[in-house]
């Protein structure tokens, strides 16, 4: 594809050089460019990218898009000046790879918890229901059953198109994905044709990066801003900022509640760890998930199959056979007879639901949480997460999760910052991971419940830059074998 054509209906001040120029590749990292590419200069949150245009060049760039016209353009390198090279990256990486989200019946998730969750169910359903699909998820990507590893939640523009254009390839008729706020924010998706979109919930999260709540809720209320009139967006009326979501958006708008009216209904009938019964749309169903938050991402599950063309029934008996997604209330029996649960509960409001879930059912014992912060993250989450696992425990073990370059007793200490005399009685701190874990498992009970809490699907700690192994499953799995 020639540059012109990579750029045509793009907005630029300047074109210096041959347009003509054959292009071979899009990247926005220089170290990743190759002989022919476009090499897209963006200014990020830790350098400009247009500082690595003489690296680009030296690599083999054929073409910049830049913001700032250069001093001394290179002969044989064609320049564009753009006013945001965010804004355009994603178009030009669309156009790169042939429109595929076009091809696609795409279906983007975003919300502060549940979009894994909601995606990887999607992604299960839809191949019961005999499609060929692909999922981009914070876990792990697939194209149809094809795994490739993720490294994000929602990947660079770049990444982003090359996956969806395999997905096309390898036959896949629909994409479910997650759109994390800064992959919104940083316009990653831009440029994608969406068939529908999904709001699961918000709180507080990421407020090191967005800096204020209205902020964080504005980039997820973009993404509605931003679909066609041809696509639905649903969403979750149950939530303070549901509404607010889809105020502005051209999309056909679809609620889903378990608390009022709405287009999509549920009512739990019966709780217990194995599953639940529910009355979904006035129809009776048994389901391998339990907590009612798990409810509200079933239906919303559910009123995407709806929109997206499926009966009542079908989506109800394929719904029945779904299972629970790595990491998310994943549980484990002890031969003791208590119950270890493994959740990626790391927000606030993600620790009380996960713990709401685990009062709602019958005939349990104690309660006894693990769980830790993240390090080089939102720090005023932490002692909130700290209170929210002592109201709703018996005990507390504080831990460490990913310190990454932090100290985990500092981490560990804003936690405890949100703790007063009372509450501290309820609590042990065990920096190390694994004795935090094995003291939980040494204090319980018969009937217990174990929550392990923040890190799922992770199989790894990520340290000083480094990710050491380590899976809370296998360490519970190892404790239960002694
Ligand atoms: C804070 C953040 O989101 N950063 C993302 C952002 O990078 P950035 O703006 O900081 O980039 P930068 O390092 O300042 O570099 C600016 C530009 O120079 C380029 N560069 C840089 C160095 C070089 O040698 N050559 C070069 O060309 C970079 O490729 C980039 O284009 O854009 C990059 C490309 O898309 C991302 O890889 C990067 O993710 C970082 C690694 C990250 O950790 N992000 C996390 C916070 C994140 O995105 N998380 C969300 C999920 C959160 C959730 O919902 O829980 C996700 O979607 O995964
Ligand atoms: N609908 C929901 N409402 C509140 N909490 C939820 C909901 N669904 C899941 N959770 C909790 O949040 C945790 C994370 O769930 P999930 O991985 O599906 O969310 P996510 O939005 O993809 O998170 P991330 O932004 O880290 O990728 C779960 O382990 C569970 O504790
Ligand atoms: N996508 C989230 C995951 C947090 C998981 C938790 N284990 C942590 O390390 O904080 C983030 O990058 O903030
Ligand atoms: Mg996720």
């Amino acid at each position: 594809m020639t540059f012109s054509e990579l750029i045509k209906g793009i907005k630029t001040s300047a074109v210096i050089g041959e347009a003509n120029v054959n292009i071979t590749g899009v990247e926005i990292d220089s170290r990743k460019v190759k002989e022919g590419n476009l090499f897209v200069a963006i200014k990020g949150t830790q350098v400009d990218g247009h500082q690595y245009i003489p690296k680009a060049i030296e690599l083999g760039a054929a073409a910049i898009l830049c913001e700032e016209a250069p001093q001394q353009p290179q002969p044989n390198v064609t320049y564009a000046v753009v006013k945001s090279t965010e804004d355009e990256v994603g178009k030009v990486a669309t156009r790169f790879f042939g429109d595929p989200s076009k091809h696609l019946k795409l279906v983007g998730v975003t919300g502060t918890n549940g979009k894994t969750t909601v995606a990887t169910l999607l992604y299960n359903l839809f191949r019961k229901l005999g499609h060929k699909c692909g999922l981009l998820s914070t876990v792990c990507n697939f194209i149809e059953g094809q795994e490739i590893p993720a490294d994000h939640t929602t990947p660079d523009p770049i990444e982003l198109n090359e996956l969806l254009a395999k997905m096309l390839a390898a036959g896949c008729e629909y994409v479910f994905m997650e759109c994390s706020s800064h992959a919104i924010a940083q316009k990653r998706i831009g440029g994608l044709t969406f068939t529908g979109g999904i709001f699961t919930n918000l709180t507080r999260d990421h407020l090191d990066y967005h800096k204020t709540f209205e902020n964080y809720r504005n980039a997820k209320k973009s993404f509605f801003d931003g679909l066609p009139k041809s696509a639905f967006a649903i969403t979750n009326a149950d939530d303070k900022n549901g509404m607010v979501m889809v105020q502005n958006t051209k999309a056909s708008v679809k609620t889903y509640s378990i608390q009022s009216m709405a287009d999509f209904k549920a009512r739990i009938i019966e709780c217990h760890f194995q599953g639940m019964y529910l009355a979904i749309d006035g129809q009776e169903v048994g389901v391998q998930f339990t907590g009612k938050f798990n409810v509200s991402n079933l239906l919303a599950v559910y009123g995407a199959a709806r929109m997206l063309g499926k009966q009542r029934e079908e989506t109800l008996i394929a719904m029945s056979t779904l299972h629970t997604v790595n990491g998310r209330m994943d549980t484990l029996q002890s031969p003791e007879g208590f119950t270890a649960i493994v959740d990626y509960a790391h927000t606030p409001d993600a620790l009380k639901n996960v713990l709401l879930a685990i009062h709602e059912v019958d005939g349990k014992g104690h309660i006894i949480t693990v769980c830790g912060a993240g390090g080089n993250r939102d720090k005023g989450k932490r002692p909130l997460m700290a209170k929210q696992a002592v109201q709703l425990s018996d005990k507390v073990i504080i831990t460490s999760d990913n310190p990454r370059f932090e100290d985990p007793q500092d981490i560990i200490n804003d936690m405890l910052a949100g703790l007063d005399a009372q509450d501290q009685k309820k609590v042990l701190t065990i920096a190390d991971r694994k004795e935090a874990i094995r003291t939980a498992c040494m204090l319980a009970q018969k009937q217990d419940v174990i929550l392990v809490a923040g890190k799922g699907h992770e199989t790894y700690q990520e340290i000083k830059g480094v990710k050491h192994h380590f899976d809370d499953k296998e360490v519970l799995r190892d404790i239960f074998a002694q």
